[in-house]
């Protein structure tokens, strides 16, 4: 990372697998807020999500360096991978802001259905302090109900979050698990490398999930 630059979306996540849904919300915010650079963090030991089911760090950061790995403005960093215990997106901000120096400002890219969760994360008064926050619409999402949480958010922290329109895609990494397990197509939903490194590493071919969206 440069010390040049100074707007830094950070686009965290499980990407268990990586897809297009992603993608487009990061380069879509990227675009709209003219940020220099999207920084890809496959979440560690992700908060919300139970670590027994989630697939092995190795590879989930493999596949999401091979999904940016064409788009000059992406990056990718593992600093949530080399942290022990639980990762909070704290933790990872605080750590950013120290290399990156004092001028650099901090993007927190999410999809609305993380937002509706925001006041559960920790620290989160604080979080927003040094972080903007920018939410993309997500297909099965209410616009109106993120517009309420929204409101609500940013009168309980007396902060601005950002919502952004992107186009709408209804993917997600649930999704995928459970076409690879029952054998349907997932192309055109990620990336081909992706999906060529999914076959090579025999993922998803068990444990099929019901809560697909
Ligand atoms: N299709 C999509 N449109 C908009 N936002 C999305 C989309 N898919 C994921 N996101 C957002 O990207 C971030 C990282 O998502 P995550 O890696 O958990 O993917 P997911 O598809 O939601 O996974 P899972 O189905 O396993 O819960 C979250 O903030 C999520 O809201
Ligand atoms: O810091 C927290 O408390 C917190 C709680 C829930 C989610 N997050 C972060 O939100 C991002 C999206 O999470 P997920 O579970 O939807 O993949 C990812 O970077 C997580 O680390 C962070």
């Amino acid at each position: 990372m440069s010390n040049q630059i100074k707007k830094y979306g950070i686009m965290g996540g499980t990407f268990d697998p990586i897809h297009a849904g992603h993608l487009v919300i990061a380069e879509e915010i990227r675009y709209k807020f003219n940020l220099d650079k999207v920084i890809f963090i496959p979440a560690g030991n992700p908060p919300h999500k139970d670590s027994r089911k989630v697939t092995s760090s190795n590879h989930r950061y493999q596949m999401a360096l091979l999904a940016t790995i064409s788009n000059p403005y992406f990056d990718i960093s593992s600093i949530e991978l080399e942290r022990e215990g639980i990762t909070y997106t704290i933790d990872t901000i605080m750590e950013l802001k120290k290399c990156c120096g004092d001028g650099a400002e901090f993007y927190f890219i999410t999809g609305a259905d993380s937002l509706l969760q925001l006041s559960t994360w920790k620290d989160v008064d604080k979080l927003l302090s040094i972080c903007k926050f920018v939410a993309a619409t997500r297909p099965g999402f209410q616009m109106s109900k993120i517009e309420t949480k929204v409101k609500e958010l940013e009168s309980k922290y007396n902060r601005s979050i950002y919502t952004v329109t992107v186009p709408a895609l209804q993917i997600s990494s649930t999704d995928i698990r459970n076409r690879i397990k029952n054998g349907m197509t997932v192309k055109y939903l990620l990336p081909e490398s992706v999906e060529a490194y999914i076959i090579k590493h025999k993922l998803y071919q068990d444990n099929v999930e019901k809560d697909c969206i």
